[in-house]
């Protein structure tokens, strides 16, 4: 059956061309061209073989990491890639790896908070990774609160070096991607501490490994912090421990492009917001938001591509039993999750545009839209993260008992993906951040500071909290003011609750605890209405391609009457909508499934990606699903003899013991 599409079938169904799609995901037919060659590339190198990585141990998957990257930096010099090029090979080699910090975090802390002449030491060593580095901020005690980190660095005015400590067990290092086993590297988050005074958390670079034998230097403890969920998956990384004892390093490795300590050991206070100390994490956040869209994107083409293939019940007389796919269950899952794969898609590309813009204005000293940046890098990461973690473990339920098998690709993505709901700020607690920043912005109303950006919906408050929809028809739900009134409207309802509820407490900090809760879903009722807002306006966008724009239209109100409906009783109770309303925009979400539906192969399509990327039985691009995995069965080193290992010791006894008691 080899080289049939056993999906050719659905392909044909499609209403729209493809080919254009592609660009639309892609971002631009530059970025598609980049992607496609790259992934090509990729595919077609064994070095970047992945089908066995469950079978390895943990040792052997590391060093197949370490060879991995190896190769992957030689063919970067080979063949000259640039950044964008170097980007996509890193994506599609599809191997956490000690490179993530190394590029992702350590290089852009020194270039966030070091000086030109930092950058310059540093960043000319760490490109040409002569040097490799981590980020090293999380201890074993401290996480999420980074004010209560507590390793220290104390200035030493006698030598004019600091002198790094690990006080405590709680202060060790425990987490960094790299640190293990890897990185020559750290930028370390720490207490600066002079004069006796404590100036609270800089990051300092240290040295950490020897760069003839990369044996740890004197005074420093270093391994990885151990075995993580699921087998291979996130387990390619080093996350390590660190501790320091004393460990002394020259005045000049304080990141001082922010705030700095003189030769004499004053310490000169930064002249911009001190907040910009988590700018790694702003930029990473971003990344992460951006990211979302592909992990997403790729459970749900595997769920999408498999459920065309799988038929269950519905046969007559030995007829032809019911693709999966045609059971509006199957539908109500899937859908919405192939709808949140292209929201976050644009969310992420309108996210990156904000980054570069407040960066912008960072460099001319323009600080006012850092808050937003930093609620929306914040409240879009968790937002995502968590949708898509659920996603892929809905994509897993959505392939039955088949997706439970390590080749169907969905256990090992969600293993490595789960953990982003974690780093870079614990969902939770972002979320919060975001609450924060709208219980500021409501208390402003009406003190004539105008609501922007994407708080200017509030400003707009006396029509938003006595407004009615005037959805009357199914229909209406396809028209963008009356979704996104919606949308404004519960997400300025509820935060407006809150601050009426907040303000109930003597002690405001006291209240905000007492209703952390309620201020979470604020928050996420908030970030959701971004999302909508920006799929909506991509629509406005000038997108041209045969159906293109009719299939993303299907998507956007998709994405959000299935928020509507998830949510129900935000709208209901905050009187947003009536049960009539919720109805009518059922009846439209169910109609807009059976417009997707002829679409849906053809949308994972656009995703254009690899089998070789897939790294999936189920979600093979020719649907040829049973006889691989059956091919794939045998590859298991339990078939390699027909009678196990152990039988002897272990089987045969047992075996024979029951023997005799059946026979008595
Ligand atoms: C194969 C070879 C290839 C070779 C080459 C290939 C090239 C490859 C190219 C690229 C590859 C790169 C791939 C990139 C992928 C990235 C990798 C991702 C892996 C991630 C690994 C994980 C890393 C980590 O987890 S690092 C640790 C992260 N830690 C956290 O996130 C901690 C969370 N906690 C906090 O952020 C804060 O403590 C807090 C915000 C929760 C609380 O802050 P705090 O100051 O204590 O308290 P608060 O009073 O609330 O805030 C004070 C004011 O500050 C404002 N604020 C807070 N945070 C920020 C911020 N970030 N920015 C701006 N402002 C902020 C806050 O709003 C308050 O303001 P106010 O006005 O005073 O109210
Ligand atoms: C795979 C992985 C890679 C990582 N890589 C790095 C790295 O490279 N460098 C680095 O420095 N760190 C790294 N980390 C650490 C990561 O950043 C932290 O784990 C993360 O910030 C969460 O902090 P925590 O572990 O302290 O969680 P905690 O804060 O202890 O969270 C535990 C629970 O408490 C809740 N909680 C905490 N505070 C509050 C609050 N104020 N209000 C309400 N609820 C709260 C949380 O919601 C959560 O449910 C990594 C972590 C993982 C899992």
């Amino acid at each position: 059956m080899e080289g049939i599409d056993h999906l050719a079938d659905e392909r044909n169904k499609a209403e729209f061309d493809v080919e254009d799609m592609k660009i639309v995901w892609a971002g631009s037919r530059h970025a598609f061209e980049v992607s496609d060659r790259i992934a090509r590339l990729v595919a077609s190198d064994p070095v970047f073989e992945k089908s066995n990585r469950a079978r390895l141990s943990r040792k052997e998957l590391f060093k197949s990491t370490l060879r991995k990257c190896a190769h992957a930096f030689k063919r970067i010099i080979e063949l000259r890639l640039n950044e964008e090029e170097a980007g996509r090979l890193r994506h599609f080699i599809d191997q956490p790896a000690y490179v993530d910090l190394h590029w992702g975090m350590f290089v852009p802390a020194i270039k966030g908070q070091g000086t030109e002449e930092q950058q310059k030491k540093w960043l000319s060593l760490a490109n040409k990774m002569q040097i490799i580095g981590c980020y090293a901020q999380t201890e074993l005690g401290h996480g999420s609160n980074v004010q209560g980190l507590e390793t220290t660095a104390t200035f030493d005015p006698k030598t004019d070096e600091f002198v790094i400590h690990t006080p405590t067990q709680t202060a060790s290092k425990w987490w960094p991607g790299g640190l293990g086993k890897v990185s020559t590297h750290a930028v370390v988050y720490a207490r600066l501490i002079t004069n006796g005074k404590d100036y609270g958390i800089h990051g300092f670079i240290v040295q950490l490994r020897s760069l003839e034998d990369h044996s740890p230097l004197p005074n420093i403890t270093v391994g990885d912090i151990g075995t993580k969920m699921g087998n291979g998956a996130y387990n390619s990384m080093d996350n390590g421990f660190l501790m320091f004892d004393h460990v002394r390093i020259p005045r000049d490795q304080m990141l001082m492009r922010l705030s700095k300590v003189t030769r004499e050991g004053e310490y000169v206070p930064s002249d911009v917001p001190k907040q910009l100390v988590y700018g790694t994490m702003v930029y990473v956040r971003q990344t992460i938001v951006a990211d979302a869209s592909n992990a997403l994107s790729r459970a749900v083409c595997i769920a999408t591509r498999y459920s065309a293939v799988r038929r269950q019940f519905g046969a007559h007389n030995g007829g032809i039993e019911t693709q999966v796919i045609d059971y509006k269950t199957q539908q109500n899952r899937l859908f919405p999750l192939l709808a949140s794969a292209y929201a976050f898609r644009f969310v992420g590309e309108w996210l990156k545009w904000l980054y570069t813009d407040v960066t912008e204005r960072l460099a001319a000293s323009d600080f006012a839209t850092l808050p937003e940046a930093h609620a929306c890098t914040a409240g879009l990461k968790s937002l995502t993260t968590t949708a898509t973690a659920d996603g892929i473990e809905e994509c897993r339920k959505l392939c039955g008992g088949h997706g439970y098998l390590w080749c169907s690709g969905l256990p090992e993505l969600f293993a490595v993906y789960v953990p982003a709901c974690t780093y870079e700020g614990d969902n939770v607690v972002l979320q919060l951040q975001v609450a924060r920043f709208l219980m500021k912005t409501v208390a402003q109303l009406g003190s004539g500071k105008v609501p922007v950006g994407t708080t200017a919906y509030m400003g707009r408050a006396a029509h938003l909290l006595q407004c009615r929809s005037g959805v009357q028809k199914a229909e209406d739900w396809l028209n963008p003011d009356a979704v996104l009134e919606a949308f404004e409207a519960r997400a300025l309802r509820m935060a407006v609750t809150c601050a009426k509820n907040l303000s109930k407490f003597e002690n405001q900090e006291q209240g905000f605890q007492e209703l952390l809760a309620d201020l979470v879903e604020a928050a996420i009722a908030h970030c959701q209405l971004i999302v909508v807002s920006k799929f909506i306006a991509k629509l406005e966008q000038d997108i041209g391609g045969k159906g293109v724009k009719k299939q993303l239209n299907n998507l956007c109100y998709i994405y959000a009457l299935y928020l509507l409906h998830k949510h129900l009783g935000d709208f209901l109770s905050t009187n947003c909508i009536t049960p009539k309303q919720a109805s009518l925009a059922n009846d439209q979400l169910r109609s807009l499934y059976t417009q997707v539906r002829p679409n849906a192969v053809a949308l994972v399509d656009a995703f254009n990606y690899t089998d070789h990327y897939l790294n999936s039985v189920l979600g093979r691009y020719d649907g040829n699903v049973y006889p691989k995995l059956f091919e794939e069965a045998w590859k298991d080193p339990l078939n390699d003899s027909v009678v196990p290992d152990g039988y002897h010791e272990y089987l045969r006894p047992v075996l024979k013991q029951q023997l005799r008691t059946a026979r008595l």
